[in-house]
């Protein structure tokens, strides 16, 4: 239990200046807060015994005000820096957890939901604040405040009265501590329901188009309610036994009460003890609850937050199985790509993704990829962006093991437009400046020409500044994709890999950009994968992929003559178009 003050020693280490000042505060409070009864007591008793001149009431009423004014200056002091020193480990530790996770590769977001991430870097990080500050307040408080005021007690007033009355402490301790556990046992159980849900929310949102189209909301809706009456009931859970907490601690507590009365009054009428003696017990009595509930707490606040320690130190221990080399090439990758892929499975797929994958990409030329879906275009982007590792052959840059560069000079390497564009909730200009937040607004607009977005753009309420998603103007795909294309483009990246990037787009507009994209990027690399000949008729050569092989290779005229997969998809797409444009003549 008390190991999670161990582990988290390099905190305590590393902010061992505030914390002592905030326990030595604890501590002096403890002491005056024990004086004043005393003070209180001895007032009384001179009240009693007719003893009290208006000098001694003055000096004494006094002393309690400064007592006060100084217990109030020093629990502000306390607690900014405990409770200040509480929020600093959760903004660390939080600041790990995502340092971590955009370390990580594609496996480790696979195996983790975005929900449950999500659930780490919230409940366990806040339950590690509760460690670093209410925890550690309620250590010291139980020691020092229960034991200065036990020490009053018994040294003070009575020892005789001290024993008899401190009788059902035990019985608090105790308490405090099972109820607690039983509540943090439901409390987590309803902190996974609460995951559960927000796994389903997001999922819904995020495709909240589907469902509709389906017409699945009422199903989806179903199991919604379901979720949230889980939740309900888990909640509920708690508060039944957070309901009887109280009134049990304020039973045993009204218990001591009744026997400091019962044995008090007995103990005055033996002249044990003065009346202000007895005053000043029931004031340390109500002074010694706090730290008894804290004993309870403590053990309990302890416990969460190992398991939340562990949790978060076994997040951060997973290794992305991507391995940066000792000294690595730290240059963007540029120059020729020799792809030799003998064999790729996805590290928790079965059958073999790619098969025997060989090409060359001179550098300066452009690469057309075609074949069915799921023939293993997007897997080889993936593979020389290097998403994975774990396949057998070669994937060289210059020459150069891809494992030689650094991950960094890999993607600073590669301008990538994917499949399903994204775009940050943020304004047209800075999506497309998302890498290069310097460029100029002559140079933004020039990216946005060369991907034939900068008209649409000129045309939204506030053109650049225009915010795109939730907030802002709702574009539509082609439009995502071109934008997606500037953002690429705006990399000035050696390699330019376009993954299905135009498939929203018309094909004249398409024309258009490829066009552009010829022109300037004349002496750089490009990779285009499509399902649509008509993008990559130009490129330097084609490769066809079935089913993970390249199956038909060489440029366009050459495939054509082939007659093979790629001619009649070529034929047919002819027609296709044919059939459009007379579509559109005739109406
Ligand atoms: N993360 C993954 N884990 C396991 N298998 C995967 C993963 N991603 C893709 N696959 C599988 O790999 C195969 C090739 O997929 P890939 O996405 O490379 O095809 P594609 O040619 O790009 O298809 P499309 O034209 O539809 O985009 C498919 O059978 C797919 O199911």
């Amino acid at each position: 239990m008390f190991s999670i003050l161990r582990k988290l020693g390099w905190f305590f280490k590393l902010r061992w200046k505030s914390y002592t000042f905030g326990v030595f505060g604890l501590i002096a409070v403890a002491i005056l807060s024990a004086v004043t009864p005393l003070i209180l007591g001895n007032i009384i008793d001179q009240m009693v015994n007719s003893t009290l001149t208006f000098q001694s009431l003055a000096l004494q009423s006094g002393t309690i005000l400064v007592f006060a004014i100084a217990m109030y200056g020093l629990r502000y002091g306390w607690r900014v820096a405990i409770f200040g020193n509480s929020t600093l480990l959760e903004s660390i530790l939080r600041n790990r957890l995502f340092a971590h996770f955009t370390k990580m590769d594609s496996q480790f977001f696979h195996e983790y939901r975005t929900g449950d991430l999500m659930a780490h870097a919230t409940n366990d990080l806040a339950a590690l604040r509760f460690v670093a500050g209410g925890g550690i307040l309620s250590i010291t408080d139980s020691i020092f405040i229960g034991g200065t005021t036990l020490f009053s007690m018994i040294f003070f007033v009575d020892w005789k009265l001290t024993l008899f009355t401190t009788l059902p402490f035990p019985l608090l301790i105790v308490a405090a501590r099972y109820m607690g556990k039983a509540i943090n046992k439901r409390y987590r159980k309803s902190l996974e329901s609460f995951s559960q849900m927000n796994n389903r929310v997001q999922e819904s949102v995020g495709g909240m188009k589907v469902i509709k189209t389906f017409g699945e909301e009422e199903a989806h809706y179903a199991d919604f309610t379901g979720d949230i009456e889980n939740v309900i009931a888990r909640n509920k859970a708690v508060y039944q036994v957070d309901s009887a907490y109280s009134p049990i601690i304020e039973g045993i507590t009204g218990l001591t009460y009744v026997l400091t009365l019962f044995f008090g009054s007995y103990f005055i009428s033996i002249d044990r003890i003065s009346l202000g003696q007895l005053i000043a017990y029931f004031s340390y009595l109500s002074m010694m609850t706090w730290p008894l509930l804290a004993i309870g707490r403590v053990a309990n606040t302890l416990e969460r937050g190992n398991a939340s320690y562990n949790r978060v130190t076994d997040l951060l221990s997973k290794k992305s199985s991507l391995k940066e080399a000792k000294n690595p090439i730290q240059t963007p990758v540029a120059g020729d790509i020799a792809f030799t892929v003998d064999s790729f499975t996805y590290p928790d797929g079965k059958n073999e993704v790619l098969q025997n994958a060989h090409f060359q990409l001179k550098s300066g030329n452009t690469l057309g990829i075609v074949g069915h879906t799921g023939s293993g275009k997007s897997t080889i982007f993936k593979l020389l962006l290097r998403d994975y590792d774990g396949y057998t052959g070669k994937i060289k840059y210059n020459d150069k093991d891809i494992k030689h560069y650094s991950l960094d000079a890999v993607s600073q390497g590669i301008g990538y437009v994917p499949q399903g564009t994204f775009l940050f909730s943020t304004t047209v200009r800075e999506n497309i400046c998302f890498v290069n937040p310097q460029l100029t607004q002559e140079q933004v607009e020039h990216f946005a020409k060369l991907a034939d977005i900068h008209d649409d753009i000129e045309q939204f309420p506030e053109g650049y500044d225009t915010e795109v998603g939730e907030r802002g103007v709702s574009l539509s795909g082609g439009q995502k994709q071109r934008i997606a294309i500037a953002r690429a483009l705006a990399t000035q990246a050696e390699f330019l890999i376009l993954d299905d990037a135009l498939s929203a787009v018309d094909a004249q507009t398409e024309a258009r950009i490829l066009e552009n994209l010829r022109d300037i990027r004349r002496n750089e690399s490009t990779i285009i994968a499509t399902h649509r000949i008509s993008s990559i008729m130009h490129a330097d050569e084609i490769i066809v992929l079935d089913k993970g092989q390249i199956v038909e290779r060489g440029t366009h005229t050459e495939l054509l003559a082939n007659e093979g997969w790629y001619s009649q998809m070529y034929e047919e797409q002819q027609l296709q178009q044919k059939v459009d444009q007379g579509g559109e003549t005739l109406g």
